[in-house]
């Protein structure tokens, strides 16, 4: 069932059960769900034709980073089974992400393939501990365009870099973004954070929204304070 809405609630849960109880509470009209990398680990394959089968679009948050063969075969993979999205890192460079954009369409699959520019938990310090001595929003904005012109659709990134992306790659190149915060929620690990509704403001295409809604004391009346704040409701 595909829906309008930009919202993509993050199952960020240790079981299949855990994950599907809160799913169970979610209609696939209203939102989309994301897997990661802690349920895929622990349900595999299972979640998906779970969630698929209640009727949810789902992005597969596996983050690849390899050699290209192993990548391309990985995102394959992925799409095989039937997911709206699935990403790459796009540190992983050019070959990797041509590699993955060259067998989803060799192969006729139409799942979105994204890439990770620099993580929302990340800062400029986080950056220079690894060697890269640019500022967050020149990284972002280079690896932005190595995705696009490596033939992706679209980038993860903070919605604070929104505004410069849909600048550089245009209004229909997604932009996906985490580290979303309600001024209702707590920080947690993010860093480069921001409002549902500024988000979508400075040009985000997609919100990614975890524990503000599955940890709240009552996630349905959170995400209906969210879909308020985007005027959905
Ligand atoms: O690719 C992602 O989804 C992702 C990229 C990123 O830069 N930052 C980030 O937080 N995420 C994911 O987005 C979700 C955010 O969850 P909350 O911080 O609980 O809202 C988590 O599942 C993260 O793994």
């Amino acid at each position: 069932m595909a829906t309008d809405s930009p919202i993509i609630i993050a199952l960020d849960y240790p079981s299949l059960d855990a994950a599907l109880c809160m799913a169970d509470q979610l209609d696939p009209a209203r939102c989309r769900v994301k897997v990661g990398k802690e349920l895929f680990t622990r349900s595999g394959p299972a979640v998906l034709d779970a969630l698929h089968g209640r009727g949810f679009e789902v992005f597969l948050d596996l983050k690849f980073h390899d050699i290209p063969n192993t990548v391309a075969s990985a995102v394959q993979a992925a799409a095989e089974q039937g997911v709206w999205m699935v990403n790459v890192h796009a540190s992983g460079g050019r070959r990797m992400m041509e590699a993955a954009v060259q067998r989803l369409e060799q192969q006729h699959l139409t799942t979105h393939l994204i890439a990770v520019t620099v993580l929302t938990s990340m800062q400029a310090d986080d950056l220079a501990d690894i060697g890269i001595n640019i500022s967050v929003k020149e990284h972002v904005e280079r690896l932005a365009l190595l995705a696009q012109h490596s033939g992706l659709q679209g980038v993860v990134c903070s919605a604070q870099e929104s505004a410069d992306i849909q600048t550089l790659c245009g209004d229909a190149f997604l932009k996906v973004t985490p580290g979303i915060r309600p001024t209702f929620a707590s920080v947690d690990d993010q860093q480069r954070i921001m409002t549902p509704s500024a988000a979508i403001e400075a040009g985000s295409t997609h919100l990614v929204i975890g524990r503000p809604i599955t940890q709240a004391d009552d996630p349905m009346a959170a995400l209906h304070m969210v879909e308020e704040e985007l005027g959905q409701r």
